[in-house]
């Protein structure tokens, strides 16, 4: 099959890995959610919703339509919202080629179902497909990668050649990828940092310093590791690039849009109003609400997550949630 790919989803992340792709010197098809913004990347070449500062290539045809953009590809990346992937993945399922290569880069936990993407995907894809599967993740703020900034990232599969074939794929000599075997470490990692990065915006919006981003960095560590490992994961995956490496840029970088919407929380601003002003999304809202789920139902012990839950979900004020984990029980430290 020729070197055909297509990005499903034209967020700011979608459009930025289309670039790069594009770049690359492949064809890339773009699905767009909204029918305009499609005519007007054909138009323009800016995707003005979500990365208005970027020229993009001419390599990238841009669509509405999810039939044109998944027919006859030999890679289809979905970088849909991952509330969003299941609808979009199945109505895709028709025009989809049993030979392509299936790879997400998105980060979150389904809600109800408390599924990662990865079970999504197997749940809906014929079993043939599920060694064609493969998960991009790590720390990458897509404004960073757009603007060529050195970065490295991993790309998970069950299959090594499969992962191997996404490295060579995706690497630019400023876009590292890795490979990687631990599919459910490397999502976990990319969908709980999230969450543990909107602590961290509570954190700084209490006016708190950084020995308060330091705890939640490594106790929310200590949190993800405990529910990775009773998912089947390895402690090995949360060092690394989709560990620690992405909570650590997303508890401390001003461009996370999860930390961001922690700061308006502590600082006083309500849930709704917060989300009512954002086009972009914050993945570890709804995440909170699997993680806790997934937590409580398998017995894992997450005071970080929990609070969040409970300022998200609960209207708890901040400033109790902070005492509450401080006062806990003391003991050992220990994942
Ligand atoms: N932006 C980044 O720096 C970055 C980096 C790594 C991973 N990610 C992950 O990539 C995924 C996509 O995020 P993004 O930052 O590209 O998006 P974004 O926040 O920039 O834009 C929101 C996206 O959601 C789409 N959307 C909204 N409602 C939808 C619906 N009902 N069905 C399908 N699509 C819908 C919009 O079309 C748009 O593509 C997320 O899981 C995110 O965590 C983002
Ligand atoms: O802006 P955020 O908080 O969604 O983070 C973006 C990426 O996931 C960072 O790796």
């Amino acid at each position: 099959m020729e070197t055909k790919i297509a990005v499903i989803g034209a967020g700011s992340w979608g459009t930025t890995l289309a670039n790069l792709l594009a770049n690359k010197g492949y064809s890339v098809t773009l699905w767009c959610y909204e029918k305009d913004l499609a005519l007007r990347i054909e138009e323009n070449r800016i995707n003005d919703l979500y990365l208005p500062e970027v020229k993009l290539s001419e390599n990238i045809r841009a669509t509405n339509s999810l039939t044109a953009a998944v027919t006859d590809k030999k890679m289809l990346l979905f970088v849909t919202p991952s509330q969003s992937t299941r609808y979009v993945l199945k109505e895709a399922l028709p025009s989809l080629s049993s030979e392509s290569l299936v790879v997400s880069a998105s980060k979150g936990i389904e809600n109800e179902s408390l599924m990662l993407l990865s079970q999504v995907f197997e749940e809906l894809l014929p079993v043939h497909m599920h060694s064609q599967l493969g998960f991009l993740s790590g720390p990458s703020f897509a404004n960073e990668v757009s603007a060529g900034m050195p970065t490295a990232v991993v790309a998970a599969a069950r299959n090594n050649a499969v992962a191997k074939q996404i490295q060579e794929i995706f690497s630019t000599e400023v876009f590292r990828v890795y490979t990687h075997d631990d599919i459910i470490g490397v999502e976990l990692g990319g969908a709980m940092k999230n969450v543990i990065a909107l602590a961290a915006g509570v954190a700084d919006g209490l006016g708190f310093g950084h020995n308060s981003r330091a705890a939640l960095i490594t106790r929310g560590l200590a949190e993800m590791t405990r529910l990775g490992l009773k998912l089947g994961g390895s402690a090995e995956t949360f060092a690394g690039l989709a560990g620690m490496g992405d909570l650590v840029l997303t508890c401390t970088g001003d461009l996370s849009r999860n930390r961001s919407v922690g700061i308006e929380l502590g600082q006083g601003r309500k849930l709704d109003e917060i989300l009512s002003g954002m086009q972009m999304i914050a993945e570890g809202v709804k995440t909170t609400l699997s993680a806790y789920q997934l937590a409580d139902k398998l017995g894992v012990d997450v005071p970080i997550i929990e609070q969040m839950y409970l300022i998200l979900y609960q209207d708890k004020d901040p400033r109790l949630a902070v005492t509450d984990l401080m006062l806990r029980d003391l003991k050992p430290e220990a994942i």
